[in-house]
């Protein structure tokens, strides 16, 4: 039995995305409540893999959870991007009132944020409380038992909590994506990706004009894509930075490794984050999010 680390409680985007992929009798699901706890979760070899949202359409890099990768050993194992359909969930409203009674949303701040021109256009004097995810709003609104208050997150939380679905889809951009990875020690068996990736993080050495230009080279004329290049703080000198790369292609391939090799003839320092295959979701497929 593999045991998957996720940010719980049950019902999260999290959790939804996981199971999408990875629906199989062999993975036992573990919830836990901060981000670092899920992460650790696998370093202190309570679970086997754990689950980060690692980059949103809509804010980009989740830059906190980018750095536990960095700053910890785990191995990225896989992949996946998955859509993130939020929606209004709470208690009964009064058919006459609308939405009118609602004086406070519960929910992850990525969630509120996905949702701004909903909540401004439906709901513009509402307060928010902030929570470690969105099942964990659902979990609270049911826990607070009042109609004025409501959460934004998954069908399967309003499912899971016995809540209703004030209004479905309430997610500002329909292209909402959220990419996910899979971290540990050792890969669980996974099923065959149409894509594979491999993640390098490439500091550069210092005074060297034109570095970054030549590591880029290396990849370019091998054909290699890059599918995002950021560059974060190293954390211990101001103005120094690594670069994080998603290359397309697995290590296992002749092309990968020639060019690690080329880039450390620069005089750069690579470290591999993982080479794992890489799922997309079918966009037609949403059946199995209906309640
Ligand atoms: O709170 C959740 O449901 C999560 O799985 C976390 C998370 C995130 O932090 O990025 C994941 C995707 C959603 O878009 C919103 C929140």
């Amino acid at each position: 039995m593999t045991k998957i680390a996720f940010l719980g409680p049950e019902g999260t985007v999290s959790q939804e995305s996981a199971q999408y992929f990875f629906n199989n009798e062999s993975y036992e699901y573990i919830p836990y409540s901060f981000i670092s706890d899920v992460y650790n979760a696998t370093v202190s070899g309570h679970t086997d893999v754990s689950v980060i949202p690692i980059e949103n359409t809509i804010d980009g890099s989740v830059k906190l959870h980018v750095d536990q990768l960095v700053l910890g050993d785990l191995q990225i194992q896989a992949e996946w991007i998955y859509p993130s359909i939020q929606n209004l969930i709470g208690f009964k409203q009064p058919q006459e009132n609308g939405l009118a009674e609602i004086e406070k949303i519960i929910s992850i701040d990525v969630a509120i944020a996905q949702c701004r021109n909903f909540l401004q256009a439906h709901l513009p004097e509402v307060k928010f409380e902030f929570v470690s995810s969105t099942a964990e709003g659902v979990r609270r609104v049911r826990e607070l038992a009042s109609p004025a208050v409501a959460a934004i997150g998954t069908k399967l939380a309003a499912k899971q909590y016995g809540l209703e679905l004030l209004a479905s889809n309430i997610t500002d951009h329909q292209n909402n994506f959220t990419r996910f990875i899979l971290v540990g020690n050792s890969s669980p068996p996974l099923k065959v990706a149409n894509k594979y990736k491999t993640t390098l993080l490439v500091t550069l050495p210092e005074d060297y004009p034109g570095a970054l230009h030549q590591v880029l080279s290396a990849f370019a004329w091998r054909r290699i894509n890059l599918s995002k290049i950021e560059s974060r703080p190293t954390k211990l000198k101001l103005g120094t930075y690594y670069f994080y790369i998603d290359a397309e292609g697995s290590l296992d391939s002749v092309l990968m490794p020639a060019a690690i090799e080329e880039i450390e003839a620069l005089g750069c320092q690579v470290r591999i984050l993982g080479s794992y295959p890489s799922y997309n979701y079918e966009t037609s497929d949403t059946a199995h999010m209906e309640v």
